[in-house]
């Protein structure tokens, strides 16, 4: 819990309104259903809270912040398993490896990794909140019985549970969880989603798990603050889904100005400016995947976030100037397709830009379901078959169109780390490719996520070894010069410097911190040049 929180009177519950004044609010005068004690610290931060019309509530630069200043740095409110998960240690939420020994929670019987395992005991987890309830209630007789798809569903109904059970265990922590907006409203009139959860984990919870003291449209409010303000949190084999404070604030940008990370085990949240931010300016997180298509973001904001999309990215066709979701003319030679702006679905249409024919979205979009099921059916280790992917596809599709990006960033990771394609094993046209593979990811990178982007961070990691590897073999057989082998190492350098600036950042114990480890080292090797 924050150090700053502090008991407060019992306030009812007030769902949040979805026409937000369009005014800018203080912090020090907004927040309704705010503790006071927040509210007064509030001016010490580095954002300030607004609200608008179309996003609601959101946050700005309360002053000038540079690249990697952090803005929130805060403890989860709840941690629990995700969506359909497989079954997972409800302590940690690391998956079960196959054939490793079954423990189990002595109170309530459900699979943990270990009787040790560290996340049992902690505040808001497993042994504070579900476990006796679980117990005294024998659920774990359904999971005995029940045919797998349904066990992942009852792992998914853990969350709801947890953040239900906050209610008694920590009143004011379950204050301050209503705090969010669950835009019941919006997915209320959604029945394939409202009709989804009141079977699968309202009724699960109520009817089958039998805590009836808690009402349909509680449990459907949590469902809705998950649904659409949960971070994913973990690394493998841990994966989860997470509660925050002030992170919920953030709004959404398809070119976002923070990136955030969570500690392992504590899934501490630490979220920084990517890049320099005016007093001012809206601190924006990108809720979707960054190598992803317009049409695809969009559709995921729509079905999952419950909003349109119309930030810079999404409304230029070109995906400021990637063209991340182009496809190639079959009309005209150089021309390429893009959807237009527009947010609707059915009214957009995709232009060539060179001869101006027009094909359907619905066809784009029926064009690239197959291709991405063609992509799915090829294994992950196998590098020919990638590369095939790219060949045969790079005809249809841009180069940098988001399906290709998705196979470069496979590629540019295997080739040196899977048996076959060590570093040692690479012939000169492999470590060339590697470097181009990079080449062409970071150029797209370097405009939807610049600076501080973690992503740029392991790429550049990945590049320099191509680069090192190119310059010795052409210094020692003679092809170049010391002056043009100084050059190639000082661009060495400067990708590994920076890679070690961006991947510093990440806490300790994640592969990332470890790949800054890893480049430090190698600058270390290098020594002066
Ligand atoms: C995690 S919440 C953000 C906080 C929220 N605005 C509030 O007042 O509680 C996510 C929701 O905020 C709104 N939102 C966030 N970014 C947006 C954007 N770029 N455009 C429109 N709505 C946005 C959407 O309703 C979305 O489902």
């Amino acid at each position: 819990m924050p150090s700053h929180h502090k008991k407060k009177k019992q306030k009812k519950y007030d769902p949040p309104k979805s026409n937000h004044s369009k005014e800018n609010i203080n912090p020090c005068s907004e927040y309704d259903r705010q503790p006071v004690a927040e509210v007064q610290l509030e001016s010490s931060k580095p954002y300030l809270v607004k609200r608008s019309e179309q996003v609601g509530r959101y946050i700005v630069a309360a002053r000038d912040l540079k690249a990697g200043d952090v803005i929130i740095e805060t403890p989860p409110f709840v941690v629990g398993p995700c969506a359909e998960t497989e079954p997972v240690c409800l302590g940690c939420h690391s998956a079960f490896q196959p054939g490793s020994v079954v423990y189990r929670c002595e109170i309530c019987n459900w699979r943990i990794c270990s009787p040790s395992c560290q996340g049992l005991v902690p505040a808001g987890s497993h042994r504070q909140l579900e476990c006796i309830p679980l117990r005294d209630k024998a659920v774990h007789n359904h999971l005995q019985t029940s045919p797998a798809a349904q066990v992942k569903l009852m792992y998914e109904a853990i969350l709801t549970l947890r953040c239900m059970l906050l209610k008694t265990v920590d009143r004011p922590q379950y204050d301050r969880l209503l705090g969010m907006d669950p835009l019941n409203d919006v997915r209320q009139q959604i029945p394939k989603l409202w009709n989804r959860n009141q079977k699968e984990i309202v009724e699960r919870i109520r009817n089958q798990w039998g805590f009836a003291e808690y009402s349909e449209l509680e449990l459907h409010t949590i469902c809705g603050i998950i649904e659409v303000n949960a971070f994913e949190v973990g690394q493998e084999p841990t994966k989860a889904r997470a509660l925050f404070p002030e992170a919920y604030l953030l709004m959404h940008d398809c070119t976002p100005n923070t990136g955030h990370t969570d500690a392992p085990q504590t899934h501490h949240l630490t979220v920084r400016v990517l890049r320099d931010v005016k007093a001012g300016e809206p601190l924006t997180l990108t809720y979707a995947h960054i190598l992803q298509g317009t049409l695809k973001r969009r559709q995921h904001l729509r079905e999952e976030k419950f909003f349109s999309c119309n930030c810079r990215r999404c409304t230029d066709p070109s995906e400021l100037g990637t063209n991340c979701s182009a496809l190639r003319c079959t009309k005209c030679p150089k021309g390429t397709h893009t959807a237009d702006g527009s947010a609707q679905p059915r009214k957009r249409k995709c232009h060539c830009r060179q001869c101006s024919t027009v094909m359907s979205c619905e066809a784009v979009i029926l064009l690239l379901e197959q291709l991405s099921q063609q992509l799915e059916t090829i294994g992950g280790n196998d590098v020919d078959g990638l590369e095939t992917f790219l060949r045969v596809q790079g005809a249809v599709l841009h180069d940098n169109h988001y399906l290709l990006l998705s196979v470069k960033h496979s590629l540019c990771e295997l080739y040196g780390k899977i048996e076959g394609f060590l570093i040692p094993q690479l012939s000169r046209e492999q470590l060339k490719r590697k470097e181009t593979l990079c080449r062409d990811l970071l150029e797209v990178v370097d405009q939807l996520e610049p600076a501080l982007s973690r992503l740029r961070g392991t790429i550049m990691y990945e590049m320099h070894v191509p680069l090192l590897i190119e310059a010795g073999q052409l210094f020692q057989g003679g092809v170049i010069q010391r002056a043009e082998l100084r050059r190639r190492l000082k661009e060495v350098q400067r990708l590994l410097k920076e890679s070690e600036r961006i991947l510093a950042l990440e806490p300790e114990g994640t592969q990332e911190h470890g790949i800054a480890e890893a480049a430090r080292d190698a600058l270390k090797n290098m020594g002066d040049v």
